[in-house]
């Protein structure tokens, strides 16, 4: 492979904005990206999985490159060196690349592979947090969870069928294919942009990975049903949800965050979907008014996100522990105020994308001990580990109210 100047120099001033600027991995690219219209499709997913793969591999490759942050531009070219290099790719004689040595590469990366946290490039406090919560089971999550990830639709059944999403798409010359046991689900064979084509514009699918699609299905909303999503954020299990309910009943889509809500309403308006009303939580007389009005509660929970690293490699380097440590006490306390939105006899699902347990079934189990839990019971929960499923870690609870009789 031919390395073109103006894509390693985007590639470049890309890792100088998230490494030393501390910018989002998918903004910055979606800036980037647009820098010049003259980039094929090629050039773009140059760009961007480049980049991509050296934010995943930060920790590796600056050990390898023996550079430290911030990172000065000659040391990101250092460190494009080394990804080149173990990508077995010749570096050109650009004055760039003068003082880089690409000697001893291989050796050190072999060196360096025996060690896991240098191996899987995560910081020593996300390793020892990993063994602690998951044992010899963090191995193989880790590195399943540097994998790049696999790009999956969901058909809007609202709009289309799989046969006819999947037919749309061979025009635009994007093969997809279906997986077993998950019903809207298609899988792109090869990464492709899947914005531009008529089937994204006209609602008939989103992008949402497998494992996120089995929130809403275990949830099993009903058309006329009153399903309130109080983590609703952008929408993703929201139009999941509506699409299921037929457009009948009521989706409340609530958030702390209006500017998440306007998009799903966007997203709404783009899927045919009507049955979404939004609610900002802006005070506790938000939740009050909905006490005991739900048939279904859905709480997709902020949470460490670690589940879905493959896709946010860059979190390895903004999540903080004090940061977990605060989330774990937002769960049980969304858990205990939100859970009260349901109705005797009603089901609340809480689902994470998070692998760690103290996040998922120990923070159910906690909440089923507490007063605010005592009317619940747990009915079943999954754990999608994503070294087994292949897709995104998540962890789904299903919780039954008793009903008043019960009480
Ligand atoms: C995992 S994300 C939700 C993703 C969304 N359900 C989807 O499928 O696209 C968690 C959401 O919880 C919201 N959030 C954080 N704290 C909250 C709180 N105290 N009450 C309600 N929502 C909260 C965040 O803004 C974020 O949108």
């Amino acid at each position: 492979m031919k390395l073109h100047r103006n894509l390693v120099f985007a590639t470049i001033d890309s890792l100088h904005l998230i490494f030393n600027e501390g910018k989002q991995a998918d903004k910055v690219l979606r800036d980037t990206l647009k820098r010049d219209k003259r980039w094929g499709s090629r050039d773009r997913s140059f760009i961007a999985e480049t980049t991509y793969d050296i934010v995943r591999w930060k920790r590796l490759y600056a050990e390898i490159a023996e550079v430290k942050e911030p990172f000065a531009r000659p040391n990101l070219f250092r460190m494009f060196t080394v990804w080149a290099t173990l990508h077995g790719i010749a570096i050109p004689d650009w004055p760039q690349f003068e003082d880089t040595p690409t000697r001893r590469i291989k050796g050190k990366f072999d060196e360096f592979s025996k060690i896991r946290k240098l191996r899987e490039s995560i910081p020593d406090w996300l390793d020892e947090l990993g063994e602690k919560e998951l044992g010899k089971k963090w191995d193989k999550e880790i590195a399943a969870l540097n994998k790049q990830a696999d790009v999956v639709l969901r058909v809007n059944p609202l709009r289309a069928t799989i046969e006819t999403l999947q037919a749309s798409l061979a025009e635009a010359e994007i093969q997809t294919e279906p997986i077993k046991g998950y019903p809207h689900a298609l899988k792109l064979v090869e990464r492709a942009n899947v914005f531009t084509t008529d089937a994204f514009q006209n609602g008939w699918f989103e992008v949402q990975d497998a494992s996120s699609q089995k929130v809403a299905q275990l949830l099993n909303p009903q058309p006329g049903m009153r399903v309130i999503d109080v983590c609703a954020g952008a929408g993703g299990k929201s139009l999941h949800i509506a699409s299921l309910m037929d457009n009948k009943g009521q989706v409340v889509s609530m958030d702390i965050y209006e500017n998440k809500l306007n998009e799903l309403k966007r997203r709404a308006r783009r899927n045919g979907i009507h049955n979404i009303e939004t609610r900002v939580i802006d005070s506790t007389k938000a939740i009050k008014k909905l006490i005991g009005k739900a048939d279904k509660v859905l709480i997709d929970a902020p949470c460490s996100g670690l589940g879905v690293l493959r896709r946010n490699p860059d979190s390895k380097w903004k999540l903080q522990p004090e940061f977990l440590d605060r989330i774990r006490a937002t769960q049980a306390e969304i858990l205990d105020s939100y859970s009260r939105m349901v109705k005797p006899g009603g089901q609340l699902v809480y689902a994470t994308c998070s692998i760690l347990p103290s996040e998922n079934e120990k923070q159910v189990k906690a909440f089923l001990k507490r007063e605010a839990g005592n009317e619940f019971t747990l009915t079943k929960d999954e754990k999608i580990l994503p070294s087994s499923s292949g897709f995104d870690g998540f962890y789904l609870a299903l919780l039954q109210k008793n009903n008043e009789n019960e009480q």
